[in-house]
């Protein structure tokens, strides 16, 4: 009895490993990709402030944030956090190119 409780316990830890390895392998991703994409809205903010554009673009950002909507809706993901997700990132870029600006 004991030995199956055991067993039972040794699973559950080895699937939990299992998980936290993918978790992390997932949050390097995001953290890169992150980088990435943030590499790109810098020379955007660049191009922004020498060309006397607006920081923010509320058109372009309705755009992304149905789009990406529309994607996490097919990738099981809650579409309400995903907007979420993407309205946090653009205020931290918006912040970044006043800086650019100032
Ligand atoms: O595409 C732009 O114009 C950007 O400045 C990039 C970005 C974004 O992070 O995706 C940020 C601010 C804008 O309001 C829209 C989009």
């Amino acid at each position: 009895m004991t030995d199956m409780t055991d067993d039972v316990v040794a699973r559950a830890a080895e699937l939990l490993k299992d998980h936290r390895a993918s978790i992390d392998r997932l949050d390097a991703i995001l953290i890169y990709t992150l980088g990435e994409r943030f590499k790109h809205t810098q020379a955007v903010g660049k191009l922004k402030a020498e060309h006397d554009l607006p920081p923010s673009d509320p058109t372009r950002e309705s755009a992304q944030i149905a789009r990406l909507e529309e994607l996490a809706i097919q990738a099981d993901l809650d579409p309400d956090f995903a907007k979420k997700f993407l309205n946090f990132i653009i205020q931290e870029v918006i912040r970044h190119h006043r800086q650019h600006q100032s």
